[in-house]
């Protein structure tokens, strides 16, 4: 009665437990990542690796699979345990709801993010980088101070979405600690260290188990799905208050953000209040700590690698449009291609299948295999990237381009891919671009005395930075933070 379909004949690490799987070995990696490009340097591109109960789980970083995966035509959909575990937080939302729903959702989200909207949007991420300036001026003691960078990037993200989404301002960085922002700290990293075998084992049930007996799995609490139905709980009466703030909103009004569209959608129908509710906490989690992390891991690099902040500075000061600077947007391009926030997307096939292959090779696939694409994968493929794919180094893309074409954004799958890919990746890239503008314009940033090695803590679905050693403190980037008085 589990659904396990079997793929016995593709190469894989060697079995290490029935129950397991290797589940709990790639979930207890210090840096999630390591054992994936191991495996796939010793098996290729696609390779078996044990789920739970004696599941088939396929990795897949080869381009061509990945193409047919999540193709606009035909794409695979979403594993039953994803769907299950983020709706319990969710709800209903734009990330979680399949088919014919999320076709209508989409097409009536979809102008929030068109360009136009989004240069209304600009100028709310450049008043959101101005105050995180100021408020990180003002909180510095001495010259030479070292924070947590993730805090700030964090804060800055937090209150962009609220804003340009919602016209709601969570005031972070004025210091306001909302429920919400509270609810949602250390989300990934409380709820899902130290994973027991119990854990592990009713996420994979949820994945195997027919759909008809999953209602019965709603009644079993687990520390990740209680964490998840506080969030909702907190973020349901945070989207009632913007909402009603909101109510004014015109029927046949001319504006075009999220707020103003879920309005009109509720106004005539087309969305019901679960769904607008559920749409709230999608939109901050989606486009809050994805954003906010990235910018925190841009910051790490950087303090890594001075020279390029000082390139950075320099076409600063030459350009006057971001989109024109060259250095700026190649690093923000291989922060996503080196530090992917999603690390992989699981994927289930829906009937029996026939998978290309680079190179020619096809894979025949039963109905109902789970795959996890690797993106973390992929965008590290020497074969694709270069010898040097495991190394920071944007000068790759100032180079010519790639001999594929997959994803959203520069070949990266860092934002997914086909219909399911991020609505929101225009909107993370002008919010990157503007933060960290304004933070290589005024600050200096530098490792913190005696070094500090930031590793990447496997949270799922996202990729959480920590201190090494030290994940139980929550996220964690610390950098030395000098004003620059230009
Ligand atoms: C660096 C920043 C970001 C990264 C790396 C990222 C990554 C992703 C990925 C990988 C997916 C696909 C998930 C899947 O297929 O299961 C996704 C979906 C989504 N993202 Fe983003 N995202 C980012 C920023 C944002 C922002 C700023 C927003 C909103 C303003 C946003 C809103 C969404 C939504 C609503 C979806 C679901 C789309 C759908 O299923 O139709 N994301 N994102």
């Amino acid at each position: 009665w589990l659904n396990r379909p079997s793929v016995k004949h593709v190469k894989g690490p060697p079995p290490v437990s029935f129950w397991l799987g290797h589940e709990r070995v790639l979930r207890s990696q210090g840096n999630i990542g390591e054992l994936e490009m191991k495996w796939c340097k010793e098996y290729g591109t696609v390779y078996r690796v044990g789920g739970c109960f004696g599941q088939d789980v396929l990795v897949v970083s080869d381009p061509k699979a990945l193409d047919h995966i999540f193709h606009t035509s035909h794409p695979y959909p979403k594993s039953q345990d994803f769907n299950f575990i983020l709706g319990l937080m969710l709800g209903g939302g734009l990330i979680v709801v399949d088919a014919e729903i999320h076709h209508r959702q989409r097409k009536i989200i979809n102008p929030a993010f068109s360009r136009a909207q989004l240069r209304n949007s600009q100028l709310i991420f450049q008043q959101c980088s101005d105050k995180l300036v100021e408020a990180l001026k003002g909180s510095l003691p001495g010259p030479n101070e070292t924070v947590n960078i993730v805090e700030w990037t964090s804060n800055v993200t937090l209150d962009i979405i609220g804003l340009a989404a919602f016209r709601y301002d969570f005031g972070s960085l004025e210091g306001r600690n909302t429920e919400l922002g509270q609810a949602m700290r250390h989300l990934f990293t409380t709820s899902q260290s130290n994973t027991t075998a119990f854990e592990f084992m009713f996420v994979a049930l949820i994945r195997m188990l027919p759909e008809s007996v999953l209602k019965l799995l709603r009644l079993i609490s687990t520390r990740e799905t209680r964490q998840f139905a506080r969030v909702r709980e907190v973020s349901r009466k945070a989207a009632r208050e913007i909402m009603i703030s909101q109510y004014e909103v015109q029927e046949q009004g001319e504006d075009k953000d999220i707020v103003d569209l879920l309005g009109r959608a509720c106004l005539t129908g087309k969305m019901n209040a679960d769904e607008i509710e559920s749409q709230l906490i999608t939109f901050v989690l989606a486009g809050h700590e994805t954003t906010g992390t990235t910018v925190a891991w841009l910051l790490y690099e950087l303090a890594i690698h001075p020279d390029h902040q000082s390139i950075i500075r320099e076409e600063l000061k030459q350009f006057k449009d971001y989109d024109s600077m060259p250095f700026m947007n190649a690093a923000i391009k291989e922060v996503l291609r080196f530090h992917p926030i999603v690390h992989s997307l699981t994927r289930t096939a829906p009937h029996d299948d026939v998978l290309p292959l680079s190179g020619g090779k096809t894979l025949a696939v039963p109905k109902g295999q789970t795959f996890a694409c690797s993106m973390y994968a992929y965008n590290r493929l020497s074969s694709l990237w270069g010898d040097d794919a495991e190394e920071w180094n944007p000068a790759r893309f100032l180079k010519k381009g790639l001999p594929v074409s997959l994803g959203v954004y520069a070949n990266l799958m860092t934002f997914g891919a086909g219909p399911r890919s991020c609505i929101g990746w225009r909107f993370a890239l002008m919010e990157l671009q503007t933060i960290l503008a304004r933070l290589i314009q005024n600050f200096e940033f530098s490792l913190p005395e005696g070094g500090v090695e930031i590793v990447q803590f496997p949270g799922s679905p996202a990729v959480v930075p920590v201190v090494k050693g030290k994940a139980h403190l929550g996220a964690r980037v610390p950098l030395r933070v000098k004003v620059l008085h230009l």
